[in-house]
């Protein structure tokens, strides 16, 4: 397989429920993620070894980075010696609760088992996953999911395509810090996978991370106000820092967007049923059957 690029969209945790703690100190949860349309980008090339830039100067290029540790550990895993150039064009806030980090690690084991022909299956890749992050296994798996576990038993879940605001109040949360506060909701009754999930069910449910987060960082509690204000339903993603809303439609969310208070940013999105990387990839497997790579 010659260059290639990818996306690592973004998440969104429609709601999440906190209900039980793990020996490892990891927490039980239960969760709605949604992809999104939007997110970073990564950039394959074959290479003698592995080497990574990146277009933000805040992000480390060595092993801190989970673009590398991915591509390592799948160095490892299969005992593959071939190397690659990655190129990410990071879009998506770092510590934004929309799963960046994670994201980028699964684009990087799902792009690398294409360009090094190393034909992992998709078990196998979310196994490899969960080493690097909860988040990770939902991204190679790709889908609108109901998750349990920390986040890697998945069960696919058929969600509409609808538009959010996305607001990031200009903070990065680290997920450690809300996990490890005392006040934390941890007992959350665990509720059955619902067969459908109507949107009157999904409104109701909270995502138990909000309060401590709120306390900790006064500004994500300015951003659920002010969206609650302008678009109702406002809730956090993850451990925050983002903040969404749905909206009636496109236009609707980009007429907002504009009228965000300056000092925070946001994106319009929409949320996907097959994630775009999980597209991209089967295009690019396609085009590697027919002999036009
Ligand atoms: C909150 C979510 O974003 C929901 O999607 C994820 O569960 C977080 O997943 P993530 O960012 O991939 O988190 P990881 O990098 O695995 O973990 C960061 C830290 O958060 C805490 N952590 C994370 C996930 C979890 N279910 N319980 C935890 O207690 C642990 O202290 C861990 O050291
Ligand atoms: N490729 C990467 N992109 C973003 N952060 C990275 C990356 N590699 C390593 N990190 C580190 O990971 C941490 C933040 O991770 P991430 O961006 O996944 O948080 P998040 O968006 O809050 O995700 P989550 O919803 O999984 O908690 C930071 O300490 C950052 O330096």
């Amino acid at each position: 397989m010659t260059a290639f690029e990818l996306p690592a969209p973004a998440k969104l945790n429609l709601f999440l429920h906190i209900t039980g703690r793990r020996e490892d100190g990891y927490h039980e949860l239960q969760t709605l993620f949604v992809m999104l349309d939007h997110g970073d980008r990564l950039h394959f090339e074959p290479h003698s070894h592995l080497d990574l830039q990146c277009d933000d100067p805040d992000l480390p290029v060595d092993d801190g980075n989970l673009v590398l540790r991915a591509a390592r550990l799948l160095q490892e895993h299969t005992g593959c010696r071939q190397g690659a150039r990655l190129r990410l064009q990071k879009r998506l806030p770092t510590g934004g609760g929309v799963g960046g980090g994670s994201s980028d690690a699964a684009t990087t084991l799902c792009g690398l088992n294409l360009l090094w022909d190393l034909n992992l299956e998709e078990a196998e890749l979310i196994t490899l996953g969960l080493k690097l992050g909860a988040d990770v296994p939902v991204f190679v798996a790709g889908h609108s999911a109901w998750a349990e576990g920390v986040g890697e038993r998945l069960t696919p879940v058929f969600m509409p395509e609808e538009w959010f605001l996305v607001v990031h109040p200009g903070i990065a949360v680290p997920t450690a810090r809300i996990f490890s506060d005392k006040e934390l909701t941890r007992h959350t009754p665990p509720i059955k996978v619902p067969a459908s999930l109507d949107r009157g069910t999904l409104d109701s449910l909270q995502n138990d991370c909000e309060s401590v987060a709120k306390r900790h960082f006064p500004p994500i509690a300015e951003a659920l106000d002010w969206l609650q204000r302008e678009a109702g339903n406002a809730r956090m993603t993850g451990t925050g820092a983002c903040c969404f809303a749905r909206l009636a439609g496109e236009q609707a969310a980009r007429q907002l967007l504009p009228r965000l208070p300056q000092h925070w940013t946001g994106f319009v999105a929409r949320s996907k049923q097959i994630s775009p990387l999980r597209e991209a990839l089967a295009t690019l497997r396609a085009r590697q059957n027919s002999g036009t790579s």
